[in-house]
């Protein structure tokens, strides 16, 4: 599990399209991320993809919403700053649950290995319009400085790396230790994108 591919809508694709996408080029760990969608939209296109995860053996990962993560027994949540607190999602979904925790510093990265998070998203890379309200990019300088401050706290979690990444930034990303990266927007602007997806995972080691 090296790459996260993360749902977006774009002129040319659905949530669902981008989805089958990155599957068909081989990705095996998908986020839905639907901001601004409805309740009834999320939880209808979350069953699809979700469908299609398992017709792929693909982990399905649901971004903010734990409840629904519960109630479709989804694989998992990623939960940021402004949703809610890992702690409590664990409470609420037991330990058969993955709990993603967003990270900008090496203090939340210990706030979210003390919650019980199984892995970091950690970001952004640089600036993306994937996301609206980014926090300070992090560049490559960022991930050592949180990673060797990891090590020196003998904090093993794996750290996935996210935010306007390319296919050219793979390898230098991939250098700084972390486990793996998570990406949207290169993969969607590629004239093909499950062959995008393809050289992407090429990159990174099974
Ligand atoms: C793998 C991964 N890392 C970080 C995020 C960002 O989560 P969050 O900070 O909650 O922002 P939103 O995605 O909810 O806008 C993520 N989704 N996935
Ligand atoms: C969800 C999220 N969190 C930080 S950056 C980001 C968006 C990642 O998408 P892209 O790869 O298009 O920058
Ligand atoms: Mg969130």
């Amino acid at each position: 599990m090296k790459l996260q591919f993360i749902t977006h809508f774009t002129d040319r694709y659905s949530y669902f399209d981008s989805a089958r996408m990155a599957l068909e080029g081989g990705c095996r760990w998908i986020q839905l991320r639907m901001k601004d969608a409805s309740p009834e939209e999320l939880e209808y296109e979350a069953r699809r993809v979700q469908a299609l995860c398992r017709e792929y053996g693909a982990t399905f990962i649901i971004d903010d919403h734990v409840e629904l993560v519960k109630k479709l027994e989804a694989d998992g949540v990623h939960l940021g700053k402004n949703d809610m607190p890992i702690a409590e999602a664990r409470k609420i979904l037991g330990n058969d649950f993955i709990i993603g925790g967003t990270a900008n510093t090496f203090e939340d990265v210990q706030m979210h290995y003390a919650a019980g998070a199984n892995y970091i998203g950690c970001g952004p890379f640089r600036f993306t319009t994937t996301k609206k309200n980014l926090s300070p990019v992090l560049g490559l300088e960022g991930y050592r400085n949180i990673l060797n401050r990891m090590k020196e706290a003998d904090i093993q979690l794996p750290v996935v790396a996210i935010g306007g990444i390319t296919y050219e930034d793979i390898p230098e990303i991939m250098q700084t230790g972390v486990s793996g990266i998570a990406l949207s927007g290169t993969i969607l602007r590629a004239d093909n994108p499950v062959e995008e997806t393809r050289r992407i995972l090429g990159l990174l080691p099974e």
